[in-house]
Protein backbone atom coordinates (compact mmCIF):
# COMPACT_ATOMS: atom_id res chain seq x y z
CA UNK A 1 0.00 0.00 0.00
CA UNK A 2 1.91 3.02 -1.35
CA UNK A 3 0.41 6.26 0.81
CA UNK A 4 1.50 10.08 0.48
CA UNK A 5 2.03 9.51 4.39
CA UNK A 6 3.68 6.46 4.95
CA UNK A 7 2.69 7.20 8.87
CA UNK A 8 -1.26 7.45 8.66
CA UNK A 9 -1.04 3.56 8.32
CA UNK A 10 -0.66 2.73 11.73
CA UNK A 11 -1.06 -1.05 13.19
CA UNK A 12 -0.85 -0.20 17.24
CA UNK A 13 -3.92 1.14 18.97
CA UNK A 14 -3.76 4.58 20.29
CA UNK A 15 -4.21 5.16 23.84
CA UNK A 16 -3.57 8.42 25.55
CA UNK A 17 -1.65 9.57 23.24
CA UNK A 18 0.49 6.57 22.49
CA UNK A 19 0.84 3.70 20.63
CA UNK A 20 0.36 0.68 22.08
CA UNK A 21 0.49 -2.89 21.51
CA UNK A 22 -1.40 -5.74 23.32
CA UNK A 23 0.37 -6.24 26.45
CA UNK A 24 0.58 -10.21 25.47
CA UNK A 25 1.65 -9.33 21.77
CA UNK A 26 -1.90 -10.77 20.36
CA UNK A 27 -2.79 -9.48 17.15
CA UNK A 28 -5.00 -9.91 14.30
CA UNK A 29 -4.66 -10.14 10.66
CA UNK A 30 -6.38 -7.31 8.60
CA UNK A 31 -7.11 -8.79 5.14
CA UNK A 32 -7.84 -6.79 1.55
CA UNK A 33 -11.58 -8.27 0.97
CA UNK A 34 -10.47 -7.95 -3.07
CA UNK A 35 -7.33 -10.07 -2.98
CA UNK A 36 -7.60 -11.94 0.25
CA UNK A 37 -3.94 -10.44 0.78
CA UNK A 38 -2.92 -9.71 4.52
CA UNK A 39 -2.10 -5.80 4.96
CA UNK A 40 -0.96 -6.06 8.23
CA UNK A 41 -2.21 -6.60 11.80
CA UNK A 42 -3.80 -5.07 14.94
CA UNK A 43 -3.04 -5.09 17.98
CA UNK A 44 -5.15 -7.20 20.53
CA UNK A 45 -5.75 -5.57 23.56
CA UNK A 46 -6.13 -6.98 27.40
CA UNK A 47 -9.10 -6.28 29.32
CA UNK A 48 -6.37 -4.64 31.41
CA UNK A 49 -5.41 -2.22 28.67
CA UNK A 50 -9.11 -1.24 27.80
CA UNK A 51 -9.54 -0.58 32.16
CA UNK A 52 -6.32 2.01 31.82
CA UNK A 53 -7.64 3.33 28.48
CA UNK A 54 -10.90 4.28 30.94
CA UNK A 55 -8.49 5.76 33.19
CA UNK A 56 -6.82 8.09 30.59
CA UNK A 57 -9.72 9.09 28.82
CA UNK A 58 -11.46 10.14 32.60
CA UNK A 59 -8.42 12.02 33.49
CA UNK A 60 -8.46 13.81 30.40
CA UNK A 61 -11.93 14.66 31.19
CA UNK A 62 -11.69 17.41 33.01
CA UNK A 63 -9.12 19.40 31.12
CA UNK A 64 -11.26 18.85 27.63
CA UNK A 65 -14.25 19.84 28.56
CA UNK A 66 -12.93 22.93 30.75
CA UNK A 67 -11.40 24.13 27.32
CA UNK A 68 -13.41 27.05 25.74
CA UNK A 69 -15.89 25.59 23.33
CA UNK A 70 -14.21 28.00 20.55
CA UNK A 71 -11.00 26.62 21.24
CA UNK A 72 -12.13 22.94 21.18
CA UNK A 73 -13.89 24.31 18.04
CA UNK A 74 -10.24 24.94 16.70
CA UNK A 75 -8.87 22.12 17.24
CA UNK A 76 -12.06 19.83 16.01
CA UNK A 77 -11.82 22.70 13.00
CA UNK A 78 -8.10 21.61 12.26
CA UNK A 79 -9.09 17.95 12.02
CA UNK A 80 -11.22 18.60 9.82
CA UNK A 81 -8.74 20.51 7.72
CA UNK A 82 -6.57 17.08 7.59
CA UNK A 83 -8.62 15.43 6.52
CA UNK A 84 -8.82 17.36 3.49
CA UNK A 85 -5.13 17.27 3.15
CA UNK A 86 -4.85 13.48 3.23
CA UNK A 87 -7.91 12.68 1.57
CA UNK A 88 -6.03 10.53 -1.06
CA UNK A 89 -4.21 8.82 1.65
CA UNK A 90 -7.37 8.24 3.62
CA UNK A 91 -9.13 7.15 0.96
CA UNK A 92 -6.52 4.59 -0.41
CA UNK A 93 -6.66 2.94 3.02
CA UNK A 94 -10.09 2.77 3.37
CA UNK A 95 -10.51 0.49 -0.49
CA UNK A 96 -7.64 -1.70 0.75
CA UNK A 97 -9.56 -2.34 3.70
CA UNK A 98 -12.78 -2.26 3.07
CA UNK A 99 -13.30 -2.82 -0.59
CA UNK A 100 -15.45 -0.41 -1.63
CA UNK A 101 -14.46 1.60 -5.13
CA UNK A 102 -11.68 4.67 -4.54
CA UNK A 103 -13.96 7.23 -5.57
CA UNK A 104 -16.84 6.39 -3.28
CA UNK A 105 -14.01 6.17 -0.13
CA UNK A 106 -13.01 9.40 -1.22
CA UNK A 107 -16.88 10.25 -0.68
CA UNK A 108 -16.99 8.96 2.92
CA UNK A 109 -13.99 10.99 3.57
CA UNK A 110 -15.51 14.27 2.72
CA UNK A 111 -18.44 12.46 4.56
CA UNK A 112 -16.43 12.14 7.21
CA UNK A 113 -15.04 15.39 7.40
CA UNK A 114 -17.97 17.17 7.43
CA UNK A 115 -19.44 15.96 10.50
CA UNK A 116 -16.55 17.47 12.41
CA UNK A 117 -17.22 20.34 10.53
CA UNK A 118 -20.91 20.41 11.63
CA UNK A 119 -20.25 20.01 15.00
CA UNK A 120 -17.22 22.33 15.69
CA UNK A 121 -19.76 25.17 14.44
CA UNK A 122 -23.04 23.49 16.41
CA UNK A 123 -21.32 23.49 19.55
CA UNK A 124 -20.70 26.97 19.80
CA UNK A 125 -24.70 27.03 20.21
CA UNK A 126 -25.60 24.57 23.00
CA UNK A 127 -27.69 26.93 24.24
CA UNK A 128 -28.91 26.22 27.72
CA UNK A 129 -32.98 27.88 28.55
CA UNK A 130 -34.57 30.27 31.25
CA UNK A 131 -37.25 29.06 33.21
CA UNK A 132 -40.12 31.33 34.36
CA UNK A 133 -39.99 30.93 37.82
CA UNK A 134 -42.65 29.05 40.08
CA UNK A 135 -40.88 29.60 42.89
CA UNK A 136 -41.02 33.26 44.57
CA UNK A 137 -37.37 35.43 44.56
CA UNK A 138 -35.88 31.99 42.36
CA UNK A 139 -34.16 32.12 39.22
CA UNK A 140 -34.85 28.47 36.82
CA UNK A 141 -32.75 27.74 34.05
CA UNK A 142 -30.97 24.87 32.55
CA UNK A 143 -27.28 24.42 31.05
CA UNK A 144 -25.85 22.21 28.99
CA UNK A 145 -23.06 19.49 30.39
CA UNK A 146 -20.61 17.12 28.63
CA UNK A 147 -21.92 13.29 29.69
CA UNK A 148 -18.43 12.50 30.24
CA UNK A 149 -16.61 9.47 28.81
CA UNK A 150 -18.35 7.62 25.66
CA UNK A 151 -17.16 4.63 24.33
CA UNK A 152 -17.78 3.85 20.54
CA UNK A 153 -18.57 0.65 18.56
CA UNK A 154 -18.36 1.09 14.83
CA UNK A 155 -19.06 -0.95 11.72
CA UNK A 156 -16.80 -1.98 9.06
CA UNK A 157 -19.01 -1.03 5.95
CA UNK A 158 -18.14 2.68 6.95
CA UNK A 159 -15.15 3.01 8.64
CA UNK A 160 -14.51 6.98 8.96
CA UNK A 161 -17.80 8.47 8.45
CA UNK A 162 -19.27 6.28 11.38
CA UNK A 163 -16.20 7.05 13.65
CA UNK A 164 -16.36 10.63 12.88
CA UNK A 165 -20.34 11.14 12.93
CA UNK A 166 -20.06 10.21 16.31
CA UNK A 167 -16.47 11.60 17.97
CA UNK A 168 -16.72 15.02 16.12
CA UNK A 169 -20.02 15.11 18.21
CA UNK A 170 -18.72 13.42 21.64
CA UNK A 171 -16.02 15.92 21.31
CA UNK A 172 -17.64 19.25 20.63
CA UNK A 173 -19.71 18.92 23.45
CA UNK A 174 -16.75 18.60 25.98
CA UNK A 175 -16.62 14.55 26.04
CA UNK A 176 -13.19 12.21 25.49
CA UNK A 177 -13.72 9.13 23.83
CA UNK A 178 -12.52 5.49 23.32
CA UNK A 179 -13.00 4.03 19.75
CA UNK A 180 -13.87 0.39 19.16
CA UNK A 181 -13.44 -0.06 15.14
CA UNK A 182 -14.38 -3.43 13.63
CA UNK A 183 -11.63 -5.58 13.56
CA UNK A 184 -12.01 -6.12 9.75
CA UNK A 185 -11.54 -2.45 9.25
CA UNK A 186 -8.86 -0.91 12.16
CA UNK A 187 -6.89 1.35 9.77
CA UNK A 188 -9.12 3.93 9.01
CA UNK A 189 -9.40 4.40 12.55
CA UNK A 190 -6.36 4.39 13.29
CA UNK A 191 -5.31 6.88 10.83
CA UNK A 192 -7.83 9.48 12.27
CA UNK A 193 -6.29 9.42 15.11
CA UNK A 194 -2.50 10.21 13.79
CA UNK A 195 -4.32 13.08 12.09
CA UNK A 196 -6.18 13.93 15.38
CA UNK A 197 -2.82 14.03 17.21
CA UNK A 198 -1.38 16.68 14.95
CA UNK A 199 -4.41 18.57 14.91
CA UNK A 200 -3.63 19.06 18.38
CA UNK A 201 -5.87 17.34 20.31
CA UNK A 202 -4.78 16.28 23.91
CA UNK A 203 -3.51 12.63 24.55
CA UNK A 204 -6.26 10.78 26.39
CA UNK A 205 -9.16 12.71 24.75
CA UNK A 206 -9.57 10.50 21.57
CA UNK A 207 -8.44 7.09 21.77
CA UNK A 208 -8.93 3.92 19.50
CA UNK A 209 -8.73 0.61 21.54
CA UNK A 210 -8.28 -2.52 19.01
CA UNK A 211 -9.30 -5.86 20.64
CA UNK A 212 -11.61 -9.01 20.81
CA UNK A 213 -15.23 -7.26 20.37
CA UNK A 214 -16.28 -9.22 23.54
CA UNK A 215 -13.55 -8.33 25.69
CA UNK A 216 -13.67 -4.96 24.78
CA UNK A 217 -17.54 -4.33 25.48
CA UNK A 218 -17.53 -6.16 28.40
CA UNK A 219 -15.22 -4.31 29.91
CA UNK A 220 -16.19 -0.80 28.48
CA UNK A 221 -20.18 -1.67 29.29
CA UNK A 222 -19.76 -2.67 32.86
CA UNK A 223 -17.05 0.63 33.48
CA UNK A 224 -19.30 2.83 35.72
CA UNK A 225 -17.01 5.59 34.49
CA UNK A 226 -18.14 5.31 30.82
CA UNK A 227 -21.18 7.53 30.71
CA UNK A 228 -22.53 6.72 27.13
CA UNK A 229 -21.92 4.25 24.41
CA UNK A 230 -22.80 5.02 21.39
CA UNK A 231 -23.06 2.05 18.88
CA UNK A 232 -23.27 1.50 14.77
CA UNK A 233 -23.94 -2.15 13.80
CA UNK A 234 -26.38 -5.01 13.97
CA UNK A 235 -29.22 -4.80 15.67
CA UNK A 236 -27.86 -8.24 17.45
CA UNK A 237 -25.00 -6.71 18.52
CA UNK A 238 -26.53 -3.36 19.77
CA UNK A 239 -29.04 -5.53 21.99
CA UNK A 240 -26.12 -7.53 23.70
CA UNK A 241 -24.66 -3.94 24.23
CA UNK A 242 -27.61 -2.67 25.48
CA UNK A 243 -28.13 -5.91 28.32
CA UNK A 244 -24.13 -5.24 29.11
CA UNK A 245 -25.02 -2.01 30.07
CA UNK A 246 -28.26 -2.20 31.99
CA UNK A 247 -26.07 -2.59 35.67
CA UNK A 248 -24.45 1.10 35.38
CA UNK A 249 -27.56 2.87 33.70
CA UNK A 250 -25.34 4.63 30.86
CA UNK A 251 -27.17 6.68 28.42
CA UNK A 252 -27.14 4.71 24.99
CA UNK A 253 -27.38 5.77 21.04
CA UNK A 254 -28.08 2.82 19.04
CA UNK A 255 -27.55 3.03 14.91
CA UNK A 256 -28.83 -0.38 14.27
CA UNK A 257 -30.01 -2.35 10.88
CA UNK A 258 -32.24 -1.20 8.14
CA UNK A 259 -34.64 -2.99 5.82
CA UNK A 260 -35.46 -0.04 3.68
CA UNK A 261 -38.87 -0.52 1.58
CA UNK A 262 -38.14 1.92 -1.93
CA UNK A 263 -41.86 2.56 -3.34
CA UNK A 264 -42.07 3.12 -6.55
CA UNK A 265 -46.06 4.84 -7.40
CA UNK A 266 -47.85 4.65 -10.87
CA UNK A 267 -47.07 8.21 -11.72
CA UNK A 268 -43.49 7.32 -12.03
CA UNK A 269 -41.24 7.08 -15.07
CA UNK A 270 -40.09 3.17 -14.51
CA UNK A 271 -36.76 3.70 -16.07
CA UNK A 272 -35.97 6.59 -14.21
CA UNK A 273 -37.40 5.19 -10.95
CA UNK A 274 -35.45 2.02 -11.80
CA UNK A 275 -32.46 4.15 -12.38
CA UNK A 276 -33.05 5.29 -8.81
CA UNK A 277 -33.35 1.97 -7.13
CA UNK A 278 -30.60 0.92 -8.53
CA UNK A 279 -28.71 3.44 -7.33
CA UNK A 280 -30.48 3.18 -3.66
CA UNK A 281 -29.73 -0.58 -4.29
CA UNK A 282 -25.83 -1.11 -4.67
CA UNK A 283 -23.74 1.43 -3.19
CA UNK A 284 -21.12 0.02 -0.97
CA UNK A 285 -21.90 -3.50 -2.82
CA UNK A 286 -25.34 -3.26 -0.97
CA UNK A 287 -23.11 -3.18 2.57
CA UNK A 288 -25.14 0.05 3.66
CA UNK A 289 -28.11 0.49 6.79
CA UNK A 290 -29.65 2.53 4.13
CA UNK A 291 -29.92 0.55 1.01
CA UNK A 292 -33.31 -0.09 -0.74
CA UNK A 293 -33.83 -3.76 0.30
CA UNK A 294 -37.10 -4.17 -0.84
CA UNK A 295 -38.57 -2.78 -4.08
CA UNK A 296 -42.23 -2.25 -4.15
CA UNK A 297 -43.61 -1.20 -7.64
CA UNK A 298 -47.06 -0.59 -8.91
CA UNK A 299 -48.16 -3.23 -10.37
CA UNK A 300 -49.28 -0.92 -13.65
CA UNK A 301 -45.58 -0.03 -13.99
CA UNK A 302 -43.82 -3.26 -12.54
CA UNK A 303 -42.83 -5.07 -15.60
CA UNK A 304 -41.36 -2.41 -17.62
CA UNK A 305 -39.78 -1.45 -13.96
CA UNK A 306 -38.33 -4.59 -13.52
CA UNK A 307 -37.10 -5.06 -17.28
CA UNK A 308 -35.31 -1.89 -16.85
CA UNK A 309 -33.87 -2.15 -13.39
CA UNK A 310 -32.08 -5.73 -14.61
CA UNK A 311 -30.38 -3.09 -17.54
CA UNK A 312 -29.57 -0.52 -15.47
CA UNK A 313 -28.41 -3.45 -12.54
CA UNK A 314 -26.08 -5.00 -15.68
CA UNK A 315 -24.29 -2.13 -16.38
CA UNK A 316 -22.62 -1.96 -12.85
CA UNK A 317 -18.97 -2.60 -12.96
CA UNK A 318 -17.93 -5.73 -10.34
CA UNK A 319 -14.48 -5.68 -9.44
CA UNK A 320 -11.67 -4.27 -7.43
CA UNK A 321 -12.25 -1.05 -5.94
CA UNK A 322 -8.80 0.24 -6.76
CA UNK A 323 -9.47 -0.45 -10.66
CA UNK A 324 -12.36 1.69 -11.56
CA UNK A 325 -15.15 -0.60 -10.54
CA UNK A 326 -18.98 0.49 -9.56
CA UNK A 327 -19.17 -2.77 -6.87
CA UNK A 328 -16.66 -3.86 -4.41
CA UNK A 329 -16.08 -7.56 -2.53
CA UNK A 330 -18.48 -8.18 -0.08
CA UNK A 331 -16.36 -7.96 3.04
CA UNK A 332 -15.72 -11.33 3.99
CA UNK A 333 -16.72 -14.84 2.61
CA UNK A 334 -19.46 -14.96 5.51
CA UNK A 335 -21.56 -12.34 3.63
CA UNK A 336 -20.93 -14.43 -0.02
CA UNK A 337 -22.91 -17.26 1.64
CA UNK A 338 -25.44 -15.33 3.15
CA UNK A 339 -26.12 -13.77 -0.05
CA UNK A 340 -26.02 -16.95 -1.75
CA UNK A 341 -28.61 -18.54 1.15
CA UNK A 342 -30.77 -15.34 0.51
CA UNK A 343 -31.30 -16.22 -3.70
CA UNK A 344 -31.71 -19.80 -2.80
CA UNK A 345 -34.22 -19.10 -0.04
CA UNK A 346 -36.48 -16.96 -2.61
CA UNK A 347 -36.12 -18.84 -5.27
CA UNK A 348 -37.33 -22.29 -3.25
CA UNK A 349 -40.39 -19.72 -2.30
CA UNK A 350 -41.14 -19.18 -5.84
CA UNK A 351 -39.16 -15.77 -6.70
CA UNK A 352 -37.55 -15.47 -10.13
CA UNK A 353 -34.10 -14.69 -10.17
CA UNK A 354 -33.08 -11.78 -12.74
CA UNK A 355 -29.21 -11.26 -13.10
CA UNK A 356 -26.55 -12.62 -10.62
CA UNK A 357 -24.87 -14.59 -13.43
CA UNK A 358 -21.56 -14.64 -14.88
CA UNK A 359 -18.28 -15.13 -13.12
CA UNK A 360 -17.54 -13.18 -9.97
CA UNK A 361 -13.97 -11.70 -10.29
CA UNK A 362 -12.51 -13.22 -6.96
CA UNK A 363 -14.22 -15.03 -4.16
CA UNK A 364 -15.71 -12.61 -1.87
CA UNK A 365 -17.75 -10.88 -5.33
CA UNK A 366 -21.60 -11.27 -5.27
CA UNK A 367 -23.23 -10.67 -8.85
CA UNK A 368 -25.79 -7.93 -8.44
CA UNK A 369 -28.87 -10.45 -8.51
CA UNK A 370 -32.53 -9.23 -8.70
CA UNK A 371 -35.58 -11.39 -7.11
CA UNK A 372 -38.83 -10.44 -8.51
CA UNK A 373 -42.01 -11.48 -6.98
CA UNK A 374 -40.72 -11.76 -3.39
CA UNK A 375 -43.76 -12.45 -0.81
CA UNK A 376 -43.04 -11.64 3.30
CA UNK A 377 -42.25 -15.13 3.57
CA UNK A 378 -39.01 -14.61 2.17
CA UNK A 379 -35.61 -13.99 3.70
CA UNK A 380 -34.70 -11.36 1.20
CA UNK A 381 -38.27 -9.30 2.69
CA UNK A 382 -37.64 -10.27 6.48
CA UNK A 383 -33.77 -9.81 6.48
CA UNK A 384 -31.64 -6.90 5.76
CA UNK A 385 -29.27 -9.14 3.28
CA UNK A 386 -26.43 -6.46 3.30
CA UNK A 387 -25.38 -7.58 -0.13
CA UNK A 388 -26.34 -6.80 -3.78
CA UNK A 389 -29.13 -8.76 -3.74
CA UNK A 390 -32.51 -6.82 -4.04
CA UNK A 391 -36.20 -7.93 -3.79
CA UNK A 392 -38.96 -6.49 -5.87
CA UNK A 393 -42.75 -6.61 -5.70
CA UNK A 394 -45.82 -5.42 -7.07
CA UNK A 395 -48.53 -3.49 -5.32
CA UNK A 396 -51.98 -2.05 -5.88
CA UNK A 397 -52.84 0.61 -3.30
CA UNK A 398 -51.34 2.67 -0.79
CA UNK A 399 -52.64 1.56 1.98
CA UNK A 400 -51.58 -2.20 1.06
CA UNK A 401 -48.26 -0.74 0.22
CA UNK A 402 -47.55 0.67 3.71
CA UNK A 403 -48.65 -2.23 5.41
CA UNK A 404 -45.97 -4.15 3.27
CA UNK A 405 -43.35 -1.76 3.77
CA UNK A 406 -44.13 -1.61 7.59
CA UNK A 407 -44.13 -5.61 7.68
CA UNK A 408 -40.54 -5.38 9.47
CA UNK A 409 -38.96 -5.35 13.31
CA UNK A 410 -36.64 -2.37 11.30
CA UNK A 411 -37.66 1.17 10.89
CA UNK A 412 -34.66 3.31 9.60
CA UNK A 413 -35.17 4.63 6.24
CA UNK A 414 -37.41 4.29 3.56
CA UNK A 415 -37.85 5.87 -0.36
CA UNK A 416 -41.03 7.16 -1.71
CA UNK A 417 -40.86 7.87 -5.41
CA UNK A 418 -44.18 9.83 -6.67
CA UNK A 419 -44.98 13.17 -7.68
CA UNK A 420 -48.46 13.34 -6.29
CA UNK A 421 -48.27 15.91 -2.95
CA UNK A 422 -51.56 14.29 -1.24
CA UNK A 423 -48.99 10.31 -1.76
CA UNK A 424 -46.22 11.96 -0.23
CA UNK A 425 -47.90 12.98 2.83
CA UNK A 426 -49.85 9.52 3.04
CA UNK A 427 -47.17 7.94 2.71
CA UNK A 428 -44.71 9.78 4.64
CA UNK A 429 -46.76 9.92 7.85
CA UNK A 430 -48.38 6.32 7.29
CA UNK A 431 -44.15 4.68 7.11
CA UNK A 432 -42.97 3.32 10.45
CA UNK A 433 -39.68 4.49 9.40
CA UNK A 434 -36.99 7.69 11.52
CA UNK A 435 -36.23 8.88 7.98
CA UNK A 436 -38.47 9.23 4.80
CA UNK A 437 -36.56 10.07 1.41
CA UNK A 438 -39.22 11.46 -1.39
CA UNK A 439 -37.87 11.44 -5.23
CA UNK A 440 -33.66 11.43 -3.77
CA UNK A 441 -31.55 8.85 -3.19
CA UNK A 442 -29.98 10.98 -1.22
CA UNK A 443 -30.86 11.53 2.22
CA UNK A 444 -27.90 11.92 4.57
CA UNK A 445 -25.50 14.41 5.42
CA UNK A 446 -24.00 16.54 8.93
CA UNK A 447 -26.83 18.55 9.39
CA UNK A 448 -29.85 16.07 9.29
CA UNK A 449 -30.82 13.78 12.61
CA UNK A 450 -29.96 10.28 10.94
CA UNK A 451 -31.71 7.51 13.15
CA UNK A 452 -34.52 4.79 13.14
CA UNK A 453 -37.24 3.63 15.03
CA UNK A 454 -38.67 0.36 16.33
CA UNK A 455 -35.17 -1.88 16.42
CA UNK A 456 -33.68 0.05 14.25
CA UNK A 457 -32.71 1.75 17.15
CA UNK A 458 -32.57 4.50 19.93
CA UNK A 459 -31.21 8.33 19.44
CA UNK A 460 -30.13 10.19 16.51
CA UNK A 461 -26.88 11.46 15.13
CA UNK A 462 -25.94 14.04 13.11
CA UNK A 463 -27.88 17.91 13.32
CA UNK A 464 -28.35 19.65 16.65
CA UNK A 465 -29.73 16.21 17.87
CA UNK A 466 -26.80 14.11 17.25
CA UNK A 467 -24.71 16.82 20.00
CA UNK A 468 -27.25 16.45 22.22
CA UNK A 469 -26.46 12.55 22.59
CA UNK A 470 -23.50 14.02 24.36
CA UNK A 471 -25.18 16.67 26.55
CA UNK A 472 -27.06 16.20 29.88
CA UNK A 473 -29.29 19.38 31.03
CA UNK A 474 -28.75 20.19 34.29
CA UNK A 475 -31.47 22.20 35.78
CA UNK A 476 -30.48 24.93 38.39
CA UNK A 477 -32.96 26.88 41.15
CA UNK A 478 -31.22 29.47 42.41
CA UNK A 479 -33.30 30.33 45.86
CA UNK A 480 -33.84 33.09 47.85
CA UNK A 481 -32.33 35.57 45.23
CA UNK A 482 -33.01 39.84 45.72
CA UNK A 483 -35.83 39.82 43.47
CA UNK A 484 -34.60 37.35 41.58
CA UNK A 485 -37.55 36.29 39.40
CA UNK A 486 -36.57 35.35 35.40
CA UNK A 487 -40.42 35.67 35.01
N1 LIG B 1 -28.08 2.61 11.46
C1 LIG B 1 -26.89 2.98 11.02
O1 LIG B 1 -26.51 4.14 11.01
C2 LIG B 1 -25.94 1.94 10.52
C3 LIG B 1 -24.79 2.36 9.85
C4 LIG B 1 -23.88 1.40 9.41
C5 LIG B 1 -24.12 0.05 9.65
N2 LIG B 1 -25.24 -0.32 10.32
C6 LIG B 1 -25.52 -1.73 10.55
O2 LIG B 1 -24.31 -2.44 10.88
C7 LIG B 1 -24.41 -3.80 10.49
C8 LIG B 1 -23.15 -4.20 9.75
O3 LIG B 1 -22.02 -3.88 10.45
P1 LIG B 1 -21.20 -4.97 11.29
O4 LIG B 1 -21.31 -6.32 10.67
O5 LIG B 1 -19.84 -4.41 11.53
O6 LIG B 1 -22.01 -5.00 12.64
P2 LIG B 1 -21.64 -5.77 13.98
O7 LIG B 1 -22.79 -5.58 14.88
O8 LIG B 1 -21.22 -7.17 13.72
O9 LIG B 1 -20.36 -5.01 14.52
C9 LIG B 1 -20.36 -3.63 14.86
C10 LIG B 1 -19.28 -3.36 15.90
O10 LIG B 1 -19.56 -4.12 17.06
C11 LIG B 1 -18.46 -4.98 17.34
N3 LIG B 1 -18.95 -6.28 17.82
C12 LIG B 1 -19.25 -7.34 17.08
N4 LIG B 1 -19.62 -8.37 17.85
C13 LIG B 1 -19.55 -7.94 19.11
C14 LIG B 1 -19.79 -8.52 20.37
N5 LIG B 1 -20.19 -9.78 20.50
N6 LIG B 1 -19.63 -7.76 21.45
C15 LIG B 1 -19.26 -6.50 21.33
N7 LIG B 1 -18.99 -5.88 20.16
C16 LIG B 1 -19.14 -6.60 19.07
C17 LIG B 1 -17.70 -5.12 16.06
O11 LIG B 1 -16.36 -5.48 16.28
C18 LIG B 1 -17.87 -3.76 15.48
O12 LIG B 1 -16.95 -2.87 16.07
C19 LIG B 1 -25.66 -3.85 9.63
O13 LIG B 1 -26.72 -4.40 10.37
C20 LIG B 1 -25.94 -2.38 9.31
O14 LIG B 1 -27.28 -2.09 9.01
C21 LIG B 1 -26.14 0.58 10.76
N1 LIG C 1 -24.97 5.15 4.49
C1 LIG C 1 -25.15 5.33 5.90
C2 LIG C 1 -24.37 4.40 6.74
C3 LIG C 1 -25.08 3.11 6.86
O1 LIG C 1 -24.58 2.01 6.64
C4 LIG C 1 -24.90 6.77 6.24
O2 LIG C 1 -24.93 7.59 5.36
O3 LIG C 1 -24.68 7.10 7.37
Amino acid sequence: MKLNDPRLFRQYAYIDGKWTHGSEGREEAVVDPATGEILGHCALLEAAQITETVTAAEGAFAEWRAINVHERAEKLNAWYRLLHEYKEDLALLMTYEQGKPLDDSRGEVDYGASFIQWFAEEAKRAYGVTIPSHIPNAALGTIKEPVGVSAMFTPWNFPLAMITRKAGAALAAGCTVIVKPANETPYSALALAELAERAGIPAGVFNVVTGDPATVSEVLCNDNRIRNISFTGSTRVGKLLMRQSSSSVKRMSLELGGNAPFIVCDDMDPDAAAKEAVAAKFQTAGQDCLAANRIFVHRKIYDVFVERFVVHMQALKVGNGLEGSDIGPLIHQRAVDMAKGIVEDGIQKGARQLGGGGQAPGENFFMPTLLADITPEMRVFREETFSPVAGVCAFDDDDEVIQLANDTEYGLAAYVYTHDVRRIWKLMRGLEYGMVSVNSVKMTGAPIPFGGVKQSGLGREGGAAGLDEYLDTKYYCLGNMPSASNS
